[in-house]
């Protein structure tokens, strides 16, 4: 009986769990599926899908498609489901509102092989290595200050570059201005990436050149084996072969560069001293035990690819295509030449410095950008599903944004197709149109966490070139006829369908050509060892104090403003210029800085007429808070004794050195008002700057990478062109990560740390655009 009982009483759980686990079956399979609402598409083939319909030209195949469809499309590639975006509304969808579920990109079988599987930056898998290679690339490899540094070298190949011109003109003979630009990228790449040429005898180098061509073939066509299921383990193209070759190359010719590296390394460690190169600061990085990620040996060698094959041909195409578009619209080059010469005069070449006062110029770069996209097809993949313009974008999508289309859209742009740089300068506030992914109706450089590393780099290479040929020569087009056929041809880099035939004439004779001093570069390269810098032509007028004796710093604006290069420093002893890395043994470094407190303004010399204006940005971390009780929210935390104490020796510190904001823009959260309302009673001139709070301040500090970007908005929205001092408030992270993201140096901000910040332009709008990341100055970090 009792048997019996216990017999029963195990077969009823049994017997439940049984019934459970069939009807979570049933309602499993038998569940109402929700159908997909997908974006509009056409009539598609069986196992091609819609491939058929990409050819010629995939961009402008897109663009016509769209046309007829929409601006969000969807489409089936063999196997492969992808959406297009051409609408500035639809990309901003995609790269703003939902850029993380965005932020990977589709891979193929040709970008995995040569990317040792996924170890480059470009294509890696949003994760912590993509992070980490991001914030090294934003504020040390791509970063203002290493811009800066390797000013010379930019400046000593564009001089090489007019030479040849130069040279060539003598003879009237038509040239190849491609073939030129390509070589004049590739070594100002190579120079700053390796400190080697890619032209001239060293045959390696030539060798790069020639990799570097045919990976960006190999990974821009299209293979079979990556959209039909069926072709997956078929080489119907030979392409496999052809991989194999290229990698085994590449891999050959970076093994040899980087045991030639680790050489003059080791001999440079005995001598002491040293230039430093991009490969350089990678190998610091992978031998530093404490950095946050483990650079490997595979993962230097795919970046090294990554900066050749993102960098070269997309610069010099974009000046092939500014250079066809001048010779076409003489009326637009003669106007650029004027602004030249009033700018610049005759008597010298034009620099990277002189780019903010020449509006034309920059316009004609971003018409160029506008027309002729190196980048016209973003690429990205989702990762989680979402829903954009109410259809439904399933996770592992492929998306196209077709940067091309959105640069021509009618809806934007009045006579889309004319090329017409005054529509950046028609109206007020528009010539500061930023092409950094700030507004979505022109975005050649993409947008969002994956937006283009290169961007600063590329402009600054891009104006200071095309400046210099607008400025030495007349250009008649080559071999006899009258127009250059402006035909696009394949390829993922928007190439010319005719290579660029033109013959340039010397318009300035002897060219203005400045003497670079011997030991210019080393200078230059050698910044971060302060033993080599010593005194030469400079361009700023700043000092710092480095190992004892005081240098110029060689902080911003390009050079050849015959400064002294050795003056002596203000003290500042409470200032301290954060270390480029802290992860890098000889970055590490902090120095003492001399901080302006002059009027911020940039004057002109001879005529004392304000050419741009200095513009100062502090951004104050709150000071110490009390950690509350159970019921205080984080929002509502006060601050403590301590903070208080700070609150007011920060006011003090930044009223005696000048820095005092017309402007505050402060998070709302107790902890800032607070810090805010302590120094304004403690400093006078605190109380009279206009103040408001921003709510969002408190949340975005909180998102990963969102800050600097937030900030510039806010700043653009409540300040006016007549403010020069603003002072925004708020949180950890997002405030040390916006100090680091716009000077392009690691930044700490303990409890009521101040960034000192400077960038200059007529209207915050312009100084955001004209430094973009990594090129605001940072004067210090104010400690109380
Ligand atoms: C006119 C010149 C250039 C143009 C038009 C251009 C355009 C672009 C575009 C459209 C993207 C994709 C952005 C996105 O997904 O939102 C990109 C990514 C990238 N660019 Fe550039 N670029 C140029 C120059 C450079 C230079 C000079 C470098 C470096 C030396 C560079 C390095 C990169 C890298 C590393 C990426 C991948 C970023 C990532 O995946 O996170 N680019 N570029």
């Amino acid at each position: 009986m009792l048997c019996a009982m216990e017999g029963e009483e195990l077969i009823k759980p049994i017997t439940v769990l049984f019934l459970i686990l069939v009807l979570s079956f049933l309602l499993f399979f038998f569940r109402p599926r929700r159908r997909l609402r997908l974006p509009p598409s056409p009539i598609g083939l069986p196992v091609i899908g819609h491939l058929h319909l990409l050819a010629p030209i995939p961009h402008q195949a897109l663009h016509k498609l769209s046309a007829r469809y929409g601006p969000l499309i969807h489409l089936r590639l063999g196997s492969v489901c992808c959406v297009v975006a051409s609408s500035a509304a639809t990309a901003k969808e995609l790269l703003r509102t939902h850029d993380l579920s965005f932020s990977d990109r589709p891979s193929s079988k040709a970008v995995s092989y040569l990317t040792y599987g996924l170890a480059d930056f470009s294509f890696a898998p949003y994760g912590a290595y993509w992070r980490f290679m991001k914030k090294l690339c934003v504020s040390e490899l791509l970063g203002g200050r290493t811009l800066d540094q390797l000013l010379p070298i930019r400046r000593e190949e564009i001089v090489a570059l007019l030479q040849t011109l130069h040279d060539k003109s003598q003879e009237r003979q038509a040239i190849d201005m491609g073939g030129e630009l390509i070589r004049f990228t590739n070594n100002v790449i190579s120079r700053m990436t390796m400190s080697r040429r890619c032209s001239g005898s060293e045959g390696e180098s030539e060798e790069v050149r020639r990799l570097v061509e045919e990976i960006s073939e190999l990974t821009g066509k299209f293979n079979l084996a990556d959209y039909v299921g069926l072709c997956k383990n078929l080489d119907l193209q030979g392409f496999d072969r052809r991989l194999e070759d290229v990698r085994r190359r590449f891999d050959g010719m970076m093994e040899k560069i980087l045991k030639d590296k680790e050489a003059g390394r080791a001999k440079r460690r005995e001598m002491g001293g040293g230039g430093k190169d991009l490969l350089d600061m990678l190998i610091d990085i992978s031998e530093d035990a404490s950095a946050e990620a483990r650079l490997t040996r595979d993962n230097i060698k795919a970046f090294v690819m990554d900066i050749f094959v993102a960098g070269t041909d997309t610069s010099a195409i974009t000046m092939e295509w500014a250079l066809a578009e001048l010779i076409n619209h003489p009326e637009i080059l003669r106007k650029a030449r004027e602004e030249l010469d009033a700018v610049v005069g005759k008597n010298r070449l034009v620099e990277e410095s002189d780019i903010p006062n020449l509006p034309y110029l920059r316009s004609i770069v971003k018409e160029t950008l506008r027309l002729h996209p190196t980048g016209p097809l973003i690429l990205r993949r989702s990762n989680n599903d979402s829903k954009i313009d109410g259809y439904d974008v399933p996770a592992n999508t492929t998306v196209f944004v077709n940067v091309w289309a959105i640069g021509r859209d009618p809806e934007h742009w009045s006579d889309p197709l004319e090329f017409y740089p005054e529509r950046f300068m028609e109206k007020k506030g528009e010539e500061a149109m930023d092409v950094r992914g700030q507004h979505f109706e022109l975005i050649p450089f993409g947008s969002g966490r994956r937006g283009c590393p290169g961007a600063s780099l590329a402009l600054q290479l891009v104006q200071s070139t095309v400046g210099a040929m607008i400025q030495c020569f007349e250009w008649k087009v080559g071999d006899g006829g009258t127009v250059v056929d402006m035909a696009e041809g394949p390829g993922l880099t928007l190439p010319r369908a005719k290579p660029l035939r033109c013959t340039p004439l010397s318009r300035l004779n002897p060219l203005p050509l400045p003497s670079i001093p011997a030991g210019a570069i080393i200078r230059q390269l050698c910044v971060f060892d302060a033993s080599i810098l010593v005194s030469s032509p400079c361009c700023c007028h700043e000092m710092m104090t480095m190992r004892g004796s005081v240098v110029c710093c060689c902080c911003r604006g390009g050079g050849g403003g015959g400064g002294s290069g050795i003056g002596t420093a203000l003290p500042t002893p409470s200032l301290f210029v954060p270390s480029a890395s802290p992860k890098s043994p000889s970055l590490r470094r902090s120095q003492s800085i001399s901080v302006s407190t002059a009027d911020p303004e940039v004057r002109d010399e001879a005529s004392a007429a304000p050419l741009t204006r200095r513009r100062r940005l502090i951004l104050l971390r709150h000071a110490d808070s009390r950690i509350g009780d159970r019921f205080t929210k984080d929002h509502d935390r006060p601050i403590s004794k301590v903070g208080r104490k700070d609150a007011i020796s920060i006011s003090s510190k930044l009223q005696q050195l000048g820095w005092i904001p017309e402007l505050v823009l402060s998070s709302d959260a107790t902890r800032t008002k607070e810090t805010l309302q302590i120094m304004q009673e403690h400093a006078q001139r605190f109380s009279e700057a206009e103040v408001y709070f921003v709510p969002s301040f408190y949340s975005i500090a909180a998102m990963d990478g969102q800050t600097a970007e937030h900030l510039q908005k806010a700043i653009c929205e409540y300040s006016r062109d007549e403010i020069l001092t603003v002072m925004c408030m708020g949180h950890n992270r997002g405030w040390e990560e916006a100090a680091s993201m716009l000077s392009g140096a690691t930044v700490e901000l303990k409890t009521c740390n101040a960034a000192l910040l400077e960038a200059t332009g007529n209207s915050w709008d312009e100084a955001f655009t004209l430094a973009g990341l990594g090129g605001w100055k940072l004067h210090g970090v104010v400690k109380p």
